[in-house]
């Protein structure tokens, strides 16, 4: 006779992806902002590679992951495309590199990672109103 319990499958394992995403043994540089580490390598974000989980993997990864993605993209192109977005008025414009220096990136724990400080950001139509 078997000695499985339903309480054997339920083990919770917890998978701690902040501390994997800041690991210098799996990312080159973990902390700097480098989107182009992303050019021309294989990383699966859907769950199979684990150096990169954010929608969990295996039978409970996140079924959403395509409307999600979609989501990202849609409304970043649309923020980006519809504003002009600066940083407070004693920070230069985000299209300079000196803005770096005026963002506070540390963060804070809670059910998710936020900015310790909020980021306060200012967007200014691109267009008049009226010809959106
Ligand atoms: C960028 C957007 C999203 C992110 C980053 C995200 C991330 C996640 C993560 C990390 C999990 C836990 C996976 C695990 O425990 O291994 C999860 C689960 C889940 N997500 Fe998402 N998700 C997103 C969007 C969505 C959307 C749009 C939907 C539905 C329309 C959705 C529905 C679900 C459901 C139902 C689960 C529970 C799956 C289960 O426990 O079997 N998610 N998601």
């Amino acid at each position: 006779m078997s000695n499985w319990s339903i309480q054997d499958s339920c083990k919770d394992v917890y998978i701690n992806t902040w501390a994997i995403g800041r690991d210098p043994s799996i990312w080159e540089r973990p902390l700097e902002f480098w989107p182009e580490r992303f050019d021309n390598n294989n990383v699966d974000l859907r769950g199979q590679s684990f150096e990169l989980l954010p929608f969990g993997a295996g039978r409970r990864g996140c079924p959403g992951w395509a409307l999600g993605l979609l989501n990202v993209h849609l409304i970043l192109a649309t923020l980006i495309q519809s504003f002009a977005w600066s940083l407070e008025s004693s920070c230069s414009s985000l299209k300079h590199s000196s803005h770096i220096e005026c963002l506070d990136m540390s963060e804070r724990f809670g059910l998710t990672v936020t900015m310790d400080k909020p980021l306060q950001a200012y967007a200014t139509p691109r267009l008049p109103l009226h010809m959106y």
